[in-house]
């Protein structure tokens, strides 16, 4: 609701005071939340707790759900249902689980052979559910993508999904606000994939933490939103709680007409709210960055971590020349895996693969800039035979768009694979998988260790220099392959007859045929759900835990690594102890016993993890990660900081993140390196030793240490507060009736809020 704030307040204190429905006196907040979507891989459980505890979803007409992670891309031309299509049977069972969820609490879904299915970050743009001046989250990491539209979009845990689904709502604490202006003209060659790039180089995966960052600048304000979407996307590799961009007419113009954006007089009405959501003039950023556009060229990783950056003319850095110990150990384990030598120049890396897609870059612009590239290239060029390239378009709808633009045959002319839409080899839950030691050239957002395949190499790059890296067979400056002047975009559009067809012919109701049926085919056996797992995690409790605590000094230890995507296809919260730190804790192939810390007694039965890098837990939000560290037995982790998902997450399912400053974290490794027991104690902060030298203070939040040592359910606490949320409902209805589900209704009926929430029905759209 609008304030009487005075003070100049930023893009995101507007929209943080818009959707507060109640506040604490310790500064949490109960936010309301407009958006929320929802993919198979972090739902089931959610929806599991729901069920248990005889919830239904508080708001269908503002939940949007699709399958994306599993889905093969292979052609559907012989499509019959999930069941019959998706043959890994974990895979499977999570699309099923999600098909019998949408039915069973009256969801509005595009499966499998609905052309609006697609990744859901790519999705809910293209169908205006995401809009300027709302919340929208997902449980997902890349939902900060959706921020390019000034929005606040953010990634949670299947926790916090079913809280969501249950109320609408999230407890949240506000984050501060951090600005990334970029000043100036970018190079031809370059565009928003290297500016992102660039920036998390500089910034380092750690550099928003605790932030939300927004976007400005004249380079911003020149982007297309697809431009803004790739920025934003990867905000969470910068360890950004959000990204954002203040909305304008770029914003409004990709809006107008998409099936769920307000219409008629709405649109003015939205329109006119929307031109207010911009940071005031002498509103105050916590932490500023100030980029230049001239000094950024195209960019690749070289590394394990997304801030492993260099220029495309540089060399692989050598760790020799870096002086903390920590990092030079990172730097030299990821040369090693990535099967590079020190001072390679970059442009000597040969390709094996080369995969074009994902919410990052899947989208129309993307695979149009891919096209040109290929298109610079002699008439009848193609693929190296060494390489495999694939272009997997984000959505149904842009893979129709596309092929309208006849994109598809330039890309099967040059020998390129033209798939159906989904995540693909973006992270390997599908059958696009890199095999270990093979190099890709990947548009993704991660490049971390067995991401896209277990022993895979990924360099991450914009979408124009994998298609260039696919061109030659290894990676190369994209400046070289630039049309002429007068050559590029349209120009070379009409070289090879593409149509490129306005933005919107592929979303009006007339193209779009009415979804099939979806084949279902019931519910498979394995969502039944031990009884004490599906109550929702958070009722547990924490108080004083002693025990043995494993040491590790590894900088940036994402979710990926802590557990690796096989083992997401779960429908449990149980049972995934044997997962923790795979990669790490087995030969490939044999799967035998490594020599990792968590292998050798006593760290076997560790209960606490003290880790000396920072960041521990970076990346995406799988809640299996805490799942996984507490049913190996650790319910204690220390390090000098934390991923924000992940910290939430541990906190959601009583696992204790702890945080020290590096030094003592080091005292604490030395500690445990010497097989001395630690006691973590959250009733007097202090982390206790036990070799004689004084116990180490550390702070908890007030509100999740009371939850934590009362063993409080979240989703118990915010239903006490239903008044404060119908009394929001009912003025979000009054002041942005837009939100209410307009358009959801064919002939652009409105649903009304109360009857929404007595009754879980399907949304017609
Ligand atoms: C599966 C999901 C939890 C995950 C994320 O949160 O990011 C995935 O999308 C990823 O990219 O790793
Ligand atoms: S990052 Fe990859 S796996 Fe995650 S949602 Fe995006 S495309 Fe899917």
């Amino acid at each position: 609701m609008p304030t009487a704030v005075s003070q100049p307040r930023t893009l995101y204190d507007k929209i943080w005071d818009d959707h507060v429905v109640h506040q604490q006196e310790d500064g949490t907040a109960l936010l309301y939340i407009d958006r929320h979507l929802v993919h198979e891989v972090t739902s089931p459980q959610a929806f599991e707790g729901l069920r248990t505890a005889g919830r239904a979803v508080r708001r269908p007409d503002c939940t949007l759900a699709t399958v994306d992670h599993n889905v093969p891309t292979f052609s559907r031309k012989n499509f019959k249902s999930v069941t019959d299509f998706i043959k890994e049977p974990d895979s499977r069972a999570q699309c099923e689980a999600l098909e019998d969820n949408v039915k069973e609490f009256g969801l509005t879904y595009f499966g499998m052979t609905d052309r609006r299915q697609g990744i859901v970050h790519i999705i809910g743009p293209e169908q205006g559910f995401t809009l300027p001046g709302i919340t929208c989250v997902c449980g997902d990491s890349h939902t900060s993508t959706h921020g390019a539209f000034g929005s606040l979009a953010f990634g949670i845990g299947t926790s916090q999904v079913e809280h969501v689904l249950a109320t609408q709502t999230l407890l949240q604490k506000k984050g501060m606000n951090m600005l990334i202006n970029i000043e100036g003209t970018l190079v031809p060659g370059v565009n928003s994939k290297d500016v992102i790039l660039h920036v998390i180089g500089v910034i380092g995966t750690a550099g928003g933490t605790g932030s939300v960052i927004e976007y400005a600048g004249s380079v911003v304000r020149a982007w297309t939103m697809e431009e803004r979407m790739s920025v934003c996307n990867m905000s969470i590799e910068a360890g950004a709680r959000a990204g954002m961009v203040a909305p304008d007419e770029i914003t409004f113009a990709y809006l107008k007409g998409r099936p769920l954006a307000p219409k008629g007089e709405e649109w003015d009405q939205a329109v006119e709210y929307w031109k207010t959501l911009r940071t005031d003039e002498g509103a105050k950023f916590d932490i500023e960055v100030h980029i230049k556009a001239e000094d950024i060229s195209p960019s690749v990783t070289w590394g394990t971590s997304p801030q492993d950056v260099v220029s495309i003319t540089g060399k692989v850095p050598d760790p020799a020349l870096e002086s903390d110990p920590i990092k030079r150990g990172a730097m030299e384990h990821a040369l090693e895996y990535m099967g590079l030598e020190a001072n390679t120049p970059m442009e000597s890396i040969t390709v094996d693969k080369v995969f074009i897609g994902s919410c990052t870059n899947g989208r129309i612009g993307d695979l149009r800039s891919a096209a040109n590239i290929v298109l610079s290239f002699p008439p009848g060029s193609r693929i190296p035979d060494h390489v495999q390239a694939m272009i997997v378009p984000g959505s149904g709808l842009v893979k129709q768009q596309a092929e309208a633009e006849g994109l598809d045959a330039v890309f099967k002319r040059a020998g390129f694979e033209w798939r159906e839409a989904g995540c693909s080899m973006c992270l390997g839950m599908n059958p696009d998988q890199l095999k270990p030691k093979e190099r890709c050239a990947s548009t993704s957002n991660r490049n971390f260790e067995g991401r896209q395949g277990a022993g895979g190499r990924t360099h991450l790059m914009s979408p124009a220099m994998a298609a260039a890296a696919a061109m030659t067979g290894h990676l190369t400056d994209v400046r070289k392959h630039l049309l002429g002047e007068g050559e590029a975009g349209d120009a070379a559009a009409q070289k090879a007859q593409i149509k490129v067809t306005s933005a919107f012919d592929y979303l009006t109701d007339e193209v779009l045929p009415p979804p099939k049926p979806q084949g279902y085919a019931g519910a498979a056996d394995e969502t039944d759900l031990p009884a004490n797992a599906a109550a929702g995690s958070s009722a547990i409790k924490f108080t004083v835990l002693r025990g043995i605590a494993a040491p590790l000094s590894i900088p940036n230890v994402d979710t990926d690594m802590i557990i690796p995507k096989q083992f997401l296809k779960t429908l449990k919260r149980t049972g995934l102890g044997n997962a923790l730190f795979w990669t790490l804790r087995r030969v490939p192939g044999t799967e035998e016993a490594t020599d990792f810390i968590l292998n050798k007694p006593p760290y076997d039965k560790a209960k606490i993890m003290v880790c000396t890098g920072e960041n521990f837990g970076c990346g995406s939000s799988r809640e299996h990660a805490a799942w996984s560290l507490l049913d190996f037995g650790i319910a204690a982790v220390i390090a000098p900081s934390f991923g924000e998902i992940f910290k939430t997450n541990s906190m959601q399912n009583g696992l204790l993140p702890v945080v020290l400053p590096q030094s003592e974290c080091q005292k604490l490794y030395e500690d445990a390196t010497n097989g001395l027991d630690l006691e973590v104690d959250l009733d007097k902060l202090e982390v206790r030793r036990f070799n004689g030298e004084p116990s180490i203070p550390f702070e908890v939040e007030p509100f999740r240490r009371h939850c934590l040592l009362n063993g409080l359910d979240d989703i118990g606490l915010t239903m006490q507060k239903d008044d404060f949320i119908v009394d929001f409902e009912q003025k979000r209805s009054d002041l942005w009736p837009w939100l209410d589900g307009f358009g959801y209704k064919k002939g652009g009926g409105r649903i009304d809020a109360k009857e929404v929430k007595k009754k879980a029905t399907k949304m017609d759209w």
